[in-house]
């Protein structure tokens, strides 16, 4: 690693820490107001944790196969450049190819008003395997901002010189103290494909409560959502732009039960609010431009609200 950046990384209260995730190292920051963690292995923010609080990311126990498409539970993965099943080959993985590989970090700083600045990098250029499954030239980089709260800003440059089919999610596991009591606001009257039910589309009535057996696209769903969690007394706001769709992920007991990468009852535990475009919500990058996608998330106590 870079010297230069290890001496920003240590200025930001951040250091290079070995993971067991595929032998890939992660960087940790701890700061007075939370502490994070960003593994370097399909450039995943794993952690955020607000001083004094719970996680606001999950992370399954369980590892998962250890072959290299083996997948894990845990913080934000990036599904990227297909969400869900490959359309046109089935043994390509499922969620695209962006969280199977390294990424490398490329810039460490603060913003403006202080708050941690962490930018990581995938190029397929770097990775003859990426240019074997996908057969446009890309460099997507993860810019994550920390401090109260945290967001991702996540862009996509198409290099090559034909356009380029996107469907993608920024895939985000939130701890949630209960799913029975957790409830997602935000979505009422927006209609939704529910891949737990043939496909069909539905339209979302009121609240989504308890967060169980959910595998749900919303459709143009609109840029903000919150997630209330009367367990754990918080609220947590999410905010994207960029994305057209949100899915909602859990597994379910049955479900649950049946996976092999997942534990029996972790699906208590959280629900994924993923900032997505999937489905009729797939767009093009045309040749030589970029797309961002993006979110933000707050938290504040039940109390206060
Ligand atoms: O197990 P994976 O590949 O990480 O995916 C988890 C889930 O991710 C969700 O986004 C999908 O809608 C689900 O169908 C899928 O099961």
């Amino acid at each position: 690693m870079d010297a230069q950046l290890m001496r920003e990384l240590e200025e930001i209260g951040g250091e290079i820490r070995p993971n067991s995730l595929r032998e890939c190292d992660e960087i940790f920051i701890d700061q007075p107001s939370y502490s994070a963690r960003i593994a370097l292995w399909g450039g995943h923010l794993v952690s955020f944790v607000p001083t004094g609080q719970a996680d606001l990311l999950f992370q399954s126990i369980n590892e998962g196969a250890q072959s290299r498409f083996g997948r894990r539970h845990f913080g934000v993965p990036v599904c990227w450049p297909w969400f869900g099943a490959n359309a046109e080959d089935d043994d390509l993985p499922a969620h695209g190819l962006a969280r199977y590989f390294r990424w490398q970090l490329v810039e460490v700083g603060r913003f403006k008003n202080g708050d941690a600045k962490i930018v990581i990098r995938l190029a397929s250029e770097d990775h003859p395997l990426i240019e074997e499954m996908w057969p446009h030239a890309f460099e997507l980089r993860q810019v994550f901002r920390l401090g109260e709260g945290f967001s991702i800003n996540f862009s996509a440059a198409n290099l090559s010189d034909k356009d380029m089919p996107i469907s993608e999610a920024l895939h985000t596991y939130f701890y949630i103290g209960d799913n029975q009591t957790a409830q997602v606001h935000g979505l009422d009257g927006v209609t939704y494909v529910d891949k737990f039910d043939d496909a069909k589309e539905k339209v979302q009535q009121g609240i989504v409560s308890p967060c169980e057996e959910l595998d749900r696209v919303y459709l143009h769903a609109p840029e903000r959502v919150e997630l209330i969690d009367p367990t754990l007394g918080r609220k947590l706001r999410i905010e994207s732009e960029g994305a057209r769709s949100k899915v909602l992920w859990n597994p379910g007991e049955a479900l649950a039960k049946l996976r092999t990468d997942i534990e029996d009852d972790e699906f208590r535990h959280f629900v994924c609010i993923e900032t997505a475009n999937a489905l009729s919500n797939a767009y093009q990058i045309p040749a030589g431009e970029m797309h961002q996608l993006r979110f933000t998330v707050q938290v504040e106590s039940l109390e206060q609200s």
